[in-house]
């Protein structure tokens, strides 16, 4: 497309594109057709046999819940997948997208007539809209474009995709709307949906799994959101393959093909207008005005049937007819001319033939912080609420703390504050979890469809996080530390933001990682809780150090919160002098709790006294940062292998 279609201006770093005199209408679609879609040939799907077979859990018997399933879907061609619940819709749609572990699966996927691994050439599309709330829809898909689009791409062709894709779902009056929060209104249901869509198949993928992209929405966002993906199949070539529930007339009659699923076998598979005939011939016409989608589901629907072995004769039945009719038998006919035309000419669609991330670990890294940066910016409770916290609870600890001093009644007081910053910071890191969960929930969608790897990832959740916890620890130590009256000197005060920064960073990975390991809200809630409240206990603080019982010594080593109360005690403590009680029995000068006899005489006892006191002697602040350091490093080393191997359903 020629240069002079756009009279705006082009940012190059966020695609920002300004245009005054064309309509994003005017975009050319052959434009966008020959440079998105013909970059390889289109797919054709087959699969001959397929079956997966587990071990029931309870009864240790070999259960098969898809059993030798064949099929064909051409380029442009979307197949349905109906059945009632628990058919096995679900499980094929994996098996046939490749996510299902290879030792439970037998039989063969064709790409092309060749067996390959369809994961090269395919999106997958779960059921839930994994978005980021705060971003607007046509953010959502520019990012997603960053991250797939190939670098020969020009800033205008990716304008035109983007534009284009939202045009074909029809989000141009939604384009700039936001997703939506619990805090803000977003876009609808069947709007989000969409835009989850859009944003998964913006590269034209050749094949597209979708797994009931119409569930939970009405009649007619459903047929909205299947209409735009029909157009989209039959207009670049897309081979697309759905699970559907209930679809209505209209939506119905969008499928080119039907696989009509009951226990695992197949009970149709054809052209889906030819459906109706098939069923009418085995003497289950569909009565006039009735939905024929509707009909289907309740003639194979045997979950209401007294016993289980009615229920399997029921699907029997259909099975049997259908493996006996001329149907499967066309089938099996046009798989086997497309695996003897494939012999002649293709190529086999593998590891090897297919670039697996279009952006490099650099610049990976840098989209997605641009992004979890936009993100925490504009995150209400991600991030302002966090920090308002804060700044409260710093306004409440200088007040209730307000200029402590240097008598030795106010040890025990500078003590306290100490804990306390350490320990409510370090606490209420659990403030990120939701943010966190929502977030995991698009980095799951998007490194499944192979956006980017985990290293790029997690180094983008370490760096971004820097900046917000500097934010939160400075608009925090800013109002508290002159409050209380912590040691006053700039170079404490530095060293109290560092200690307090590094506590908090360990805080912030512990709770990634926990949140990792076990995704549920309630449960990473728990468990980051529990954590933290057990190394407050063994900090030393509410038990002196060399009090703490044997079997609990290990946890010192490992409690981020010791090492960063004892740094902000040793900061705080030495270099002041401390002032003792009047002794009013008159035996000796003063009452000095540290500092033995001469701070008796003097009445004065300096900080590193009260810290040997205490059995404070081997604090060194640069061991404790390290130490500090290394606990970040473990838990983010720990996050990063959680995500690398946790197998996810997708
Ligand atoms: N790993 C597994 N272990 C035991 N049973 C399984 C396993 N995976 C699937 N099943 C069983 O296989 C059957 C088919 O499951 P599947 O989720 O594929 O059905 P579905 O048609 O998608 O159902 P729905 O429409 O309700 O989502 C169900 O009875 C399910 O309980």
């Amino acid at each position: 497309m020629p240069e002079e279609y756009f009279k705006g201006e082009f940012e190059s770093k966020d695609y920002t594109v300004s245009i005054t005199s064309v309509s994003s209408a005017d975009i050319n679609e052959q434009y966008v057709t020959s440079n998105f879609s013909s970059k390889s040939s289109p797919v054709s799907l087959a699969w001959k046999n397929l079956t997966y077979q587990i071990t029931d859990p309870k009864t240790k018997k070999q259960k098969r819940i898809v059993q030798n399933v064949n099929g064909i879907v051409n380029p442009g061609e979307v197949l349905a997948i109906m059945g009632p619940s628990g058919a096995g819709k679900s499980t094929f749609l994996d098996l046939l997208a490749g996510r299902k572990d290879p030792k439970n699966v037998s039989g063969t996927v064709f790409l092309n007539g060749k067996p390959g691994d369809v994961k090269y050439v395919s999106t997958y599309v779960m059921q839930d809209d994994a978005l980021m709330g705060v971003l607007t829809v046509r953010e959502n898909i520019q990012f997603a474009a960053d991250l797939c689009f190939p670098t020969t791409y020009t800033q205008l062709e990716k304008y035109a995709r983007i534009q284009n894709i939202i045009q074909e779902f029809g989000l141009e009056r939604v384009a700039d709307n936001k997703i939506g929060t619990v805090f803000v209104r977003g876009i609808s249901g069947g709007e989000k949906r969409r835009c989850a869509i859009a944003s998964q198949v913006l590269t034209l993928p050749k094949v597209i799994f979708l797994d009931e992209p119409t569930t939970g929405l009405d009649s007619a966002a459903a047929y909205n959101v299947m209409n735009a993906i029909v157009n989209m199949a039959k207009r670049y070539e897309l081979t697309v393959v759905a699970s559907i529930h209930q679809p209505s007339t209209e939506t119905y009659a969008l499928f080119d093909k039907l696989l009509l699923l009951g226990h695992g076998k197949t009970l149709y598979f054809g052209e889906r207008e030819k459906a109706i005939n098939y069923f009418e011939q085995l003497g289950y016409a569909c009565p006039p005005y009735n939905n024929p989608a509707d009909h289907f589901l309740k003639l194979v629907n045997s979950d209401f049937m007294k016993d289980i072995s009615e229920a399997e004769q029921h699907i029997t039945k259909f099975s049997i007819a259908y493996s006996k009719s001329t149907y499967i038998t066309n089938i099996n006919r046009q798989i086997d001319e497309t695996i003897r035309l494939a012999n002649n000419y293709g190529e086999i669609i593998s590891k090897k033939t297919a670039k697996r991330y279009a952006r490099n670990f650099f610049m990976q890294t840098i989209i997605l912080m641009k992004r979890s940066f936009k993100n925490a910016t504009r995150n209400i409770l991600m991030f302002w609420i966090r920090v308002a916290m804060y700044m409260c609870l710093a306004l409440l600890m200088g007040s209730t703390w307000w200029k402590v001093g240097y008598d030795q009644k106010n040890i025990q007081d500078r003590f306290s504050a100490h804990f306390f910053s350490v320990a409510f910071l370090a606490f209420m890191s659990v403030a990120g979890i939701p943010g966190f969960l929502e977030e995991r929930l698009v980095f799951q969608r998007e490194r499944s469809n192979g956006f980017y790897s985990v290293g790029p990832y997690v180094l983008a959740n370490t760096l971004i996080s820097i900046p917000f916890l500097i934010i939160i620890t400075v608009s925090f130590s800013m109002i508290a530390y002159p409050m209380i009256g912590l040691h006053e000197n700039l170079h404490n005060a530095f060293y109290f933001n560092i200690f307090l920064f590094l506590a908090l960073f360990v805080a912030e990975s512990m709770v990634v990682f926990i949140s990792a390991a076990i995704p549920i809200f309630v449960a990473a809630l728990a468990i980051t809780a529990f954590a933290n409240g057990f190394f407050m206990v063994v900090e030393g603080y509410f038990v002196r150090r060399d009090s703490i019982r044997k079997i609990l010594k290990w946890a010192n080593y490992i409690d981020y919160q010791k090492y960063s109360f004892e740094a902000i005690v040793k900061n705080d403590l030495v270099g002041l002098t401390f002032n003792c009680d009047p002794d009013p029995s008159g035996q000796t000068t003063c009452l000095c709790n540290y500092g033995g006899v001469e701070a008796t005489k003097t009445c004065k006892f300096t900080g590193q006294e009260v810290l040997n006191s205490y059995g404070y002697t081997d604090i060194n602040l640069y061991e404790w940062a390290l130490a500090l350091l290394g606990l970040i490093l473990a838990f983010r080393i720990g996050f990063y292998l959680i995500l690398l191997f946790r197998k996810n359903r997708h």
